[in-house]
């Protein structure tokens, strides 16, 4: 069993998640009052390492009316142990949870800040050299947390994706164009070679939120 994934996240019309530089402001207020709210609602938010170390999100409900016991649990996806001690997510506002692989307890260097962030938070360990993201459904599953929401970057995206673990994609369009062949795109990682392979997508809802456009799609290809 795992939780039902939403992935939610918010790209400029030609698909960049962020430029080059790390520069992400993309959505519009009231897109980020809709994403905080869909933060409510959820049990649990889960980003990359590279996303807490870009960004430092706290990945609570901080933007609209709530307290500490609406925010979700926060899942980070760390194979090595890198989250920063001075980190957002390590504060007392929520649960968190940091999935590290093997290799983060094996390793020397790796296992100070391992033993650092036990001290605050749950870690749960997978996966020889990366997190093995099917297992850690399964224990979020196991841990109560029957919905999740995936707030990227594009290298965890393409993972969830690859392993047939996200259900529902709410995505918000911002009418504007950055470019760049370093800019980050909605999905990056490896990719798949064919279309053939490509994951089948069915649009349920399309929203008008201020200026910018928000599409809802079902995932085909689930476990
Ligand atoms: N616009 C948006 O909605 C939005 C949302 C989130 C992030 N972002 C942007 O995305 C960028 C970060 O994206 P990214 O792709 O560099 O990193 P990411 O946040 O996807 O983190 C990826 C890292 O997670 C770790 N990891 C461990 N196990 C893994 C596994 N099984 N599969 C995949 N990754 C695994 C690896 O260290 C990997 O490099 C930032 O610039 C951030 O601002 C934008
Ligand atoms: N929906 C959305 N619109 C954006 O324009 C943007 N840049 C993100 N990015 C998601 C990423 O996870 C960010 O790091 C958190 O949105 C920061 O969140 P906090 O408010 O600090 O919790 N998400």
């Amino acid at each position: 069993m795992k939780p039902y994934v939403i992935l939610n996240a918010a790209m400029t019309l030609d698909g960049k998640i962020a430029t080059k530089t790390g520069s992400s402001e993309i959505s519009g207020l009231e897109d980020i009052m809709r994403v905080h709210k869909l933060r409510k609602d959820v049990d649990g938010i889960m980003v990359g390492i590279n996303t807490v170390l870009s960004d430092n999100p706290k990945l609570t409900t901080h933007k609209i009316s709530s307290n500490d016991s609406d925010n979700p649990v926060r899942v980070i996806v760390d194979s090595k142990a890198r989250t920063p001690h001075n980190s957002n997510v390590l504060n007392d506002s929520a649960k968190t949870i940091i999935a590290i692989s093997k290799e983060a307890v094996l390793d020397e260097n790796y296992l100070d800040n391992v033993h650092f962030l036990e001290k605050y938070v749950d870690v749960f360990v997978s996966g020889e050299y990366k997190v093995d993201l099917n297992e850690l459904m399964k224990y979020l599953f196991k841990e109560g947390i029957k919905t999740l929401m995936l707030e990227g970057g594009s290298t965890l995206n393409f993972s969830m994706f690859k392993e047939g673990l996200i259900d529902e994609i709410n995505i918000c369009i911002a009418p504007m164009v950055v470019g760049g062949k370093y800019s980050k795109t909605l999905v990056d990682g490896e990719g798949f070679g064919f279309m053939k392979n490509a994951i089948p997508l069915k649009l349920k809802d399309i929203l008008h939120v201020g200026e910018d456009l928000v599409l809802k799609y079902d995932v085909l290809n689930i476990k």
